[in-house]
C-alpha cells in the first residue's frame, strides 16, 4: 500500500481538526489545513511541522470560509491539489456548536449551523469527489458528534446539522463504493477543545448534566481513533464505551464494514435498547428536576 498520502483537513487550525492533522503528519502525510483565521492557521502549521518524520513533508494553509461560496471553495481546493497532488483523504472537521433552549436560540443560528456544519462539509466533498472517482481511490471523513446520533436538551440547532451529515454520508457511500472510495462518519463525545470551551460559556444546566454521562475526551485521543477508522475504511467511527453502544444502537441502515461488526450489532441490539431506555428515563428526570428548581427559585425571588 501507498505510504505517503495527501490529506486536506477543514477546521485544521484548532481542536480536533488540528489533532487529526498532527496524527496524519506523524504518519508521513502531506497536509493542507483549511480554516478562516490566518493567524490561527499559521500557528497550527508550526505545531504540525514540529511532528515531521522526514524533510520532504509539507503543510499548506488555505484561508477560506467553507460554508459561504461553493466556487471559491472549489478554486482554493483545486490550487491546493496543484501544489501537493490529488487529495487522498478529505477530513470535514470545520464546524461550530452552540446550545440553548429552542425559544432562546436566535432564529438566524439555525441557518448558520446548517450552513457551517452541513453545507461546509458538502462543498469541500463536492470539490474533491470527481478526481477521487477518476483515480478510483479516496477517503472522506465527516465529523459529526454523539449529538448527531441522539437529540438532546439544548441542541435543537446543533443536532440537526450533525444528523444531516449521516444522511449525506450514507447516500454518498452507496454511490462511490464501486470507485473504491470509503466514507467515515465520526461521532465524538464532548472533547476538550477551544470550541467546547466557547460552547460551555452559555450551556444550559440540563445539557451539561446530560452530557456528563459520556464525559470529556482529549482531542489527541479522538484524532487517533477517527484517523485509524478512516484509513481502514470503516463507515462508523465511535469513541469510548458510550460511543460504541450508541453506534451499535443507532446503526439503522448504515453500511457495515465487517461481518464482526454486523454480528455485534445483531447480538447487542436488545441489550443496548434496554440500557438506552434507562438513560432516557434519567435524562427526563434531569430535565424535570431543573425545571422545578428554576420555578422554585423564581417564586422565591418574587417573595423577596
Ligand atoms: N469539541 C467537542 O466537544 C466536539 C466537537 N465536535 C465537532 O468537531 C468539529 C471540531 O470541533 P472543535 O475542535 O471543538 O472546534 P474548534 O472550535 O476548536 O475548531 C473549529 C475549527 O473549524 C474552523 N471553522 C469554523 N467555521 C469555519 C468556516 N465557516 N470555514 C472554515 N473553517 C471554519 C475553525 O477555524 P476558523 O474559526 O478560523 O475558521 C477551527 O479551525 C466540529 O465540527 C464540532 O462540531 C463533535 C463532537 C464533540
Ligand atoms: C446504549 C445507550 C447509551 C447512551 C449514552 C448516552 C450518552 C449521551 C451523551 C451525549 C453527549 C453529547 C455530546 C455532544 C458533543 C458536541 O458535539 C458538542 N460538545 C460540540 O462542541
Amino acid at each position: 500500500s501507498k505510504t505517503v498520502s495527501t490529506i486536506l483537513v477543514t477546521g485544521g487550525s484548532s481542536g480536533i481538526g488540528k489533532c487529526i492533522a498532527i496524527e496524519c503528519y506523524r504518519q508521513g502525510a502531506f497536509i493542507t489545513l483549511v480554516a478562516r483565521n490566518e493567524e490561527k492557521l499559521l500557528q497550527a502549521k508550526k505545531e504540525v511541522e514540529k511532528c515531521a518524520i522526514n524533510d520532504k513533508q509539507v503543510v499548506l494553509c488555505i484561508s477560506v470560509d467553507v460554508s459561504s461560496d461553493y466556487s471559491q471553495v472549489e478554486s482554493v481546493i483545486k490550487q491546493a491539489q496543484e501544489k501537493l497532488g490529488p487529495v487522498d483523504m478529505l477530513v470535514n472537521c470545520a464546524g461550530t456548536s452552540m446550545s440553548g433552549k429552542f425559544e432562546e436560540v436566535e432564529v438566524d443560528r439555525f441557518k448558520k449551523l446548517m450552513e457551517v456544519n452541513y453545507l461546509g462539509s458538502v462543498y469541500p466533498t463536492r470539490a474533491v469527489i470527481t478526481t477521487m472517482k477518476e483515480r478510483r481511490m479516496g477517503r472522506i471523513m465527516f465529523v459529526s458528534s454523539q449529538a448527531g446520533q441522539i437529540g438532546l436538551f439544548g441542541y435543537t440547532a446543533y443536532s440537526p446539522s450533525k444528523f444531516a451529515l449521516r444522511g449525506l454520508a450514507e447516500s454518498l457511500q452507496m454511490e462511490i463504493k464501486p470507485y473504491n472510495i470509503y466514507v467515515t462518519v465520526a461521532y465524538p463525545p464532548d472533547t476538550d477543545t477551544p470550541g467546547l470551551a466557547e460552547e460551555n460559556k452559555t450551556k444550559p444546566l440540563e445539557t451539561r448534566l446530560i452530557s456528563e454521562t459520556s464525559g470529556v475526551c482529549q482531542p489527541e485521543q479522538v484524532a487517533k481513533i477517527v484517523v485509524r477508522d478512516a484509513v481502514q475504511g470503516n463507515f462508523n467511527s465511535s469513541v469510548g464505551p458510550d460511543g460504541y453502544m450508541l453506534s451499535a444502537l443507532t446503526c439503522g441502515m448504515s453500511p457495515v464494514t465487517s461481518i464482526t461488526e454486523g454480528l455485534q450489532q445483531i447480538v447487542t441490539m436488545g441489550l443496548f435498547r434496554t440500557i438506552a431506555l434507562f438513560y432516557l428515563g434519567s435524562f427526563d428526570s434531569i430535565v424535570r428536576r431543573c425545571m422545578i428548581q428554576r420555578e422554585q427559585s423564581k417564586a422565591a425571588d418574587k417573595r423577596e
